[in-house]
């Protein structure tokens, strides 16, 4: 009986040895070790406690840029990874038509984003598309952007500032600037300001429901389709959080809507006009000459408010921890500043500015080219969106060779680019505005070689917007103050589909010597 059990140990202990060797051999053929009905997970796991996107990179630079992730069978994990940029551009632009968002990704998100163009494809993606990049490139629209980010940045992100400044306590600025960013794209969006910004930093129900419905349809993306959906009929555990969430958001979103409506009833009479994208879609009508659902009207908001509303600010926040690393570019920065500023004509606007706060002009935002370099240096380095995603329509093959299959899901690594010296030279690694710049000039790469705005034509709508507020906030930040991060104070990116840093960036602001910058400017003129 001894005798038969050791026999049987053996065994056991024979096959779990043979397994494991072969399973570990398995890593010269497809990169990782591959376990019997766990795939690669293990070594996912690993990935995700030393850093997902260093893992990420790793792996890509030690796959020449292409890679196969198969996970378990009953799992959403399998796909095929890439930071090649030849792949990039095959897939975001010459064979655009065969990598949609797809409907698994649509079917998990539908809940929150509807037909929204975050999620959309074909027609019902096009049509939105269109009409907002007409809005998008409207004066109305530039100006209305331009007077409202001068009152959120005037009126409230330099009081909170300076407050934290007077009561010596340290501030969490990639919070306040989330803040900036939330209240600034719902009065894109919806032209409505909900006030996230202001003294106290107060919590504000819409924003939280936003934040809580986004935290938990990424959720989605990890748990088998099947659990989820079982969850969300049984009204259970997260699926019961995110309903509740998304009723609230969808109850705003209805209120604001139908407001909107009556506003607009009355503005017939009074030709007042308004140019926030919610007003806009309005006044269209659908393929049918009917106006559009009060649905998709607030598909429309809840898609632009998801896409708008945190990349830039962690950007920024990325930003301004590597400035502290680098005084030689907030240097070079301030001194940018300052020569535009010595550019100002002393006309009677000019001089109204010399007297009261110091305001940058749309022209003068325009002109910060070393600030945009170094705003795009952050970027490649951290870009907020860190790994997007496609699906295969058909059969397809890239450019590098690699098969793939109809339903094959494709991830592309953003982080894994902008660290590839086969991309950007042996220094990729390093912080380096410089490398944006051509005789001082601003020069753009191609999308597909610096993604952080996707490329093709789904290339980031708010682009040009969102460096416009990134630099016009950055530029009345470094003019005024110091921003020193606090000792100790541990920065490390979040695990999400943003980049946000997990624990903030808590900082300490001190106020810039004004003489010494006067001085400065009259060095100069
Ligand atoms: C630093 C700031 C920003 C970055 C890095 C960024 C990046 C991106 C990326 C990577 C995508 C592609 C997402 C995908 O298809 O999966 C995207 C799409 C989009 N972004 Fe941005 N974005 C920024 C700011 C903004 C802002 C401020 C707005 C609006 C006010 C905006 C509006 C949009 C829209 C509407 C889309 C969808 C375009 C489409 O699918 O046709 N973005 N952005």
């Amino acid at each position: 009986m001894l005798m038969s059990e050791i026999q049987s140990f053996e065994v056991v202990l024979a096959v779990i040895i043979f397994v494991a060797i072969h399973s570990l051999r398995q890593k010269k053929h497809h990169g990782l070790p591959l376990w019997p009905l766990v795939g690669m997970l293990p070594s996912l796991f690993i990935g995700v406690q030393t850093g997902i996107y260093e893992w990420v990179t790793s792996l890509l630079h030690r796959q020449n840029g292409t890679f196969l992730f198969k996970g378990p069978s009953f799992s959403n994990l399998n796909c095929v990874l890439t930071s090649d940029p030849r792949n990039l551009e095959y897939l975001l632009k010459t064979k655009f038509s065969n990598f949609p968002k797809g409907e698994y990704f649509r079917n998990t998100v539908r809940d929150l984003l509807g037909d929204g163009i975050f999620s959309a494809d074909d027609e019902t993606w096009r049509r939105q598309r269109k009409t907002a990049s007409v809005e998008f490139h409207s004066s109305e629209f530039r100006n209305m952007t331009a007077e409202s980010l001068i009152e959120l940045v005037h009126c409230r992100l330099l009081p909170v500032l300076e407050d934290s400044i007077e009561q010596s306590t340290s501030i969490d600025l990639q919070d306040v600037l989330l803040r900036l960013t939330f209240d600034n794209v719902c009065m894109i969006a919806f032209g409505v300001d909900p006030g996230c910004l202001s003294p106290g930093l107060p919590k504000i129900p819409f924003a939280q429901a936003f934040e809580e419905a986004t935290e938990v349809t990424v959720l989605r993306f990890f748990i088998p389709t099947f659990i989820w959906k079982a969850m969300r009929y049984l009204n259970v555990g997260i699926e019961r959080k995110l309903k509740y969430s998304i009723t609230q958001v969808h109850e705003f979103a209805n209120q604001v809507i139908t407001t909107r409506k009556k506003e607009l009833s009355l503005e017939l009479h009074d030709k007042k006009l308004k140019s926030d994208l919610l007003t806009i879609f309005m006044r269209l009508k659908d393929e049918e000459g009917k106006p559009f659902s009060d649905t998709f009207l607030r598909d429309i908001c809840v898609n632009f408010i998801l896409a708008g509303r945190d990349t830039s600010s962690v950007a920024l926040s990325w930003f301004f921890w590597l400035l502290e690393k680098h005084p030689e570019v907030e240097k070079q920065i301030l001194e940018e500043i300052q020569n535009i500023l010595c550019q100002r004509d002393t006309d009677m606007e000019d001089l109204a500015d010399i007297k009261g706060p110091l305001v940058f002009k749309p022209h003068e935002v325009k002109k910060m080219d070393y600030l945009q370099a170094a705003l795009s240096e952050a970027l490649r380095l951290y870009p907020s969106v860190p790994l997007d995603h496609k699906e295969v329509l058909e059969d397809d093959v890239f450019p590098d060779g690699t098969i793939l299959k109809k339903g094959t899901k494709v991830i592309y690594a953003i982080y894994a680019m902008g660290r590839t010296d086969t991309i950007w030279g042996k220094d990729c690694r390093e912080y380096k505005p410089e490398r944006w710049l051509r005789d001082r000039r601003f020069m753009s790469e191609s999308a597909y070689k610096f993604t952080a705005f996707n490329g093709g034509p789904r290339l980031c709508l708010g682009k040009d917007f969102a460096y416009y507020q990134m630099k016009f906030v950055a530029a009345s930040i470094i003019y005024r103050y110091r921003v020193k991060v606090d000792k100790n104070h541990v920065v490390v990116p979040k695990l999400a589909l943003t980049m946000y840093m997990k624990n903030g960036l808590k900082v300490t602001l001190k106020r810039k010597d004004e003489s010494e910058l006067h001085n400065h400017i009259s060095l100069l003129s």
